[in-house]
Order: structure tokens, then C-alpha cells, then sequence
């Protein structure tokens, strides 16, 4: 069989908008529901969330029942070894967090490809494969794997020019929560500076071709990120949409009969 086509590179190919959400709650219940619920990409997070490797497997084998929808996991470091498993286990794109040079950008590139041309260990029967049916699944993996770098301190933006045209690295990620805190504003990710810097970012991306990827969990300011030409969108994270619905449904009680 041939490689599975990773849609949400093609449409980076293309320039369009591909809208996301966050996945955070392990297990495949809430993957299963977060893909079946008309976003374009789902990331599953074993960066912050308590998420291990080996549940990114049944995320994505539920993530994959809406054949439409991408899913995008995020390791918890730029680690070779954490790639390796969940390249294994079919994942065709990573967000990588943290990266703050083109070292390490170049780093993360040998890490999702097989020597000559990288450091990804190489297994047989694993879900990459198709268990072993997908033809020549070692000379043509790369072609479709995608690589997103995260960048979210000052010293990322610094070399953000430099991190983006690594060769390899198909789109830059923007992570407000983290570059807030390294502009000493943490948590003021609607700070002027801090949007002011997000803004130059997403200017500086266009301008050299890269695509760029940024969350924003505020509708209004999503539109608005999208609008000054965001590629990819992450608008909600699971376990905030659940917290804000319990918090909802609380203070509904506390309100007279
Ligand atoms: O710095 C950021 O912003 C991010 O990396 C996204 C956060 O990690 C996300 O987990 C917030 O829920």
C-alpha cells in the first residue's frame, strides 16, 4: 500500500488555514470526540499534559476514524528518542517545543529522518508501516512527515530567521503562554508586548515564506491572528473547555430559584 498522504502538510503546502484544537485528557475517548468535531487538527501534548508516549498510540488510532482530520503530537522534548517512538507508532507531524536556535531546529530535522540523511532508529512492524504493508515505507517516510518548531522565548525570536529556513523544518509554531513569561510578563499573553511581538513574528514568517501556526484561545483574537495571515489556529484545549463548562453549569446554582 502507499504511504499515507499527511494532509496537514499538503494544505501547509498550500497556504490555506487549517484550524485546530488541543488534546490534553489521555485515553482515545476524548481524541475519538475532539476529531469527530469539525476541527482540522487535533494535538495530542505530552509536553504539558499528562500524556505519555505510549498513549499517543490510542489517540491516534482515534484521532485516525475521521480520516479527514490531522493529528499533530507534541513531545515532550526535542529528543531523538521520543521521535523515534512516535513516528513508530504513524504520527506524521511533530510540534516540537522550545527550540531556540538553528542548531537546534537542525537537531530535531536529523531526528525525524533515517541515515544517511538523519538519527531516526528504524523498526519494521510498527503502525508507521502499516505493520509492514506500506511499500518502501524507508525511502519515501520523509516525504511525508512534517516538522513544526516551537518557538517561545526571546532568544527563538532573536534567531527566528535562522530556526524557520532550517532545511527541514516546514512551519513555525509561536507559543504565547511561554513567550510571555520570557518577556517577563507571564500569563499576559494579550499584553501589548506580548501581541506586539507575536505580530512581528507572524510578519517576519510571511515575509521569508514560512508558514506559522500560533494558539489563541480567545475567538475574537483568533480571528484576528488568522486574519493578519496565521496558517494553523489551535482555539481550544480540552481541559479548559471542561473546566469553563463545570465553572458554568456551577454558577448556574448559586443564582436565586
Ligand atoms: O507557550 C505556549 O503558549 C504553548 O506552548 C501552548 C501551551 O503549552 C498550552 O499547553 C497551553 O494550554
Amino acid at each position: 500500500m502507499k504511504n499515507p498522504t499527511n494532509l496537514f502538510k499538503a494544505e501547509l503546502r498550500k497556504r490555506g488555514h487549517q484550524l485546530g484544537i488541543w488534546n490534553t485528557i489521555g485515553g482515545n475517548t476524548v481524541p475519538d470526540l475532539l476529531g469527530g468535531a469539525g476541527f482540522d487538527w487535533v494535538l495530542v501534548d505530552c509536553e504539558h499534559a499528562a500524556i505519555d508516549t505510549v498513549e499517543v498510540l490510542p489517540a491516534l488510532q482515534a484521532i485516525s476514524a475521521n480520516p479527514k482530520v490531522s493529528a499533530i503530537v507534541r513531545p515532550a522534548d526535542n529528543d531523538a528518542t521520543l521521535f523515534k517512538r512516535i513516528l513508530d507508532m504513524g504520527a506524521q507531524t511533530l510540534l516540537v517545543p522550545y527550540v531556540q536556535t538553528a542548531e537546534e531546529a537542525a537537531q530535531a530535522v536529523s531526528a525525524m529522518r533515517y541515515a544517511p540523511h538523519g538519527v531516526r532508529g528504524m523498526a519494521g512492524m510498527t503502525r508507521a508501516t502499516r505493520y509492514g504493508q506500506v511499500d518502501d515505507y524507508y525511502t519515501v517516510a520523509y516525504d511525508e512527515l512534517c516538522l513544526v518548531v516551537q518557538v517561545e522565548t526571546a532568544l527563538g525570536l532573536d534567531n527566528l530567521e535562522a530556526i524557520a529556513q532550517t532545511e527541514g523544518v516546514d512551519a513555525v509554531f509561536i507559543g504565547p503562554a511561554d513567550l510571555s513569561a520570557s518577556l517577563g510578563l507571564p500569563g499576559q499573553t494579550s499584553h501589548p508586548d506580548v501581541v506586539a511581538a507575536i505580530h512581528n513574528a507572524i510578519d517576519r514568517l510571511k515575509a521569508i515564506g514560512v508558514p506559522v501556526g500560533l494558539m489563541a484561545l480567545d475567538p475574537a483574537s483568533a480571528k484576528a491572528f488568522i486574519a493578519r495571515g496565521v496558517n494553523f489556529t489551535a482555539v481550544g484545549v480540552d481541559l479548559v473547555l471542561l473546566a469553563d463548562a463545570v465553572a458554568s453549569l456551577r454558577r448556574a446554582f448559586d443564582e436565586a430559584p
